[in-house]
């Protein structure tokens, strides 16, 4: 649906963009993280052929950006920061010449029909004909939600959707946003929320000082494959049982690889080692991120014990999929 690559935009001294490499799949909910300032409007706007690349290629749908955007926008529901609206006109009006000045315009009837369903789809009351001026920051937001749903578009490029919302707001847009994935609309987002794209996303990339460092399935980040957290009183000993196989330890917890879990259990088990809790290793996404954007640090795990296994093996972990 996205594929961008060495994607670069240079502003006089700032690379704002650099070499990113995009891979959006048809049915994804994909989170573009990135702190404040990271590069991710900038790749919005440039994947939306509302600013040029310095460098680098773009496919949106299948064709070259922005050569085809004549073609390809009217496929792509956008909001890019801070929707614009006439503020003196409604919601609904608004909705209304949105819809008349694209290509593909609809019929008189249907366009009616059809901007009362988006108005409701994302929370506002299709009837309310106050001015957008008197709006609040997240309906003018859900506002811009629904002219990007007007066209029924395969792909949605959203960027920071849920500014402005209450955590109310948010829930209910999330919860837009997955039952239009699961009717088939495939969602790229950007957000500075871990929490947001952690709840929503089924792929993340994360962007820092304009690099991609990052690009996986979020669940094979939350939970790697092949590692296995034992909960044990007796975790000097169980360490000293399984050597090189034991990644960090915390105080009554080691992560030990294993693509064997019923034998690691029998075998700690068979040594005596009391085991008071044993699955796979669950992590939080900010540590994901926070080992992704650190620059040559330690990637964040808790140390293992001195008889386990040498320093080395825990780069191990921050580095597979
Ligand atoms: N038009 C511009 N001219 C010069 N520099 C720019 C311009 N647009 C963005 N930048 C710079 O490019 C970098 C990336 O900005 P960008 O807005 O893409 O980041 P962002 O991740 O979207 O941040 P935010 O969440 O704050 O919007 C920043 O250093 C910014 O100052």
């Amino acid at each position: 649906m996205i594929r961008t690559r060495g994607l670069t935009k240079q502003y006089g001294a700032v690379r704002a963009v650099d070499g990113v490499g995009l891979d959006v799949r048809e049915g994804d909910v994909y989170g573009f993280l990135g702190a404040n300032g990271s590069g991710k409007t900038t790749t919005v706007r440039m994947l939306l052929g509302l600013v040029l690349p310095t460098s680098g290629a773009m496919e949106v749908l299948g064709s070259s950006m922005p050569a085809a955007r004549a073609q390809v926008l009217p496929r792509v529901g956008a909001l890019v920061e801070g929707p614009g609206a006439h503020a003196h006109l409604s919601g609904r009006t608004n909705l209304d010449l949105l819809d008349r000045a694209g290509r593909d315009r609809l019929a008189t009837g249907a366009r009616a029909e059809r901007i009362t369903e988006v108005l409701a789809e994302v929370g506002l009351d299709p009837a309310d004909r106050r001015p957008v001026r008197t709006y609040s920051l997240g309906m003018r937001q859900r506002l811009g939600l629904a002219a990007a749903l007007l066209r029924r578009p395969a792909l949605l490029v959203l960027d920071e959707p849920t500014n402005g919302l209450d955590p109310q707001g948010i829930g209910e847009i999330r919860d837009l946003l997955l039952r239009l994935n699961a009717a088939g609309t495939t969602v790229f987002l950007s957000s500075h929320l871990l929490a947001e794209v952690e709840q929503l996303c089924t792929r993340v990339g994360v962007i820092d000082r304009g690099r991609l460092v990052l690009q996986e399935p979020l669940e094979g980040l939350l939970t790697p494959p092949g590692v296995v957290a034992v909960s044990t009183p007796e975790t000097g000993r169980a360490a000293s049982l399984l050597g090189r196989r034991v990644l960090g330890a915390e105080p009554g917890r080691l992560l030990v690889e294993s693509w064997d879990p019923a034998a690691l259990n029998a075998e700690l088990v068979g040594a005596g080692v009391p085991v008071t809790a044993f699955g796979p290793w669950r992590r939080e996404l900010e540590q994901v991120v926070r080992e992704a954007t650190a620059v040559r640090r330690d990637p964040v795990l808790p140390d293992p014990p001195e008889d386990a296994a040498p320093a080395g093996t825990r780069e191990y972990l921050s580095t597979r999929p």
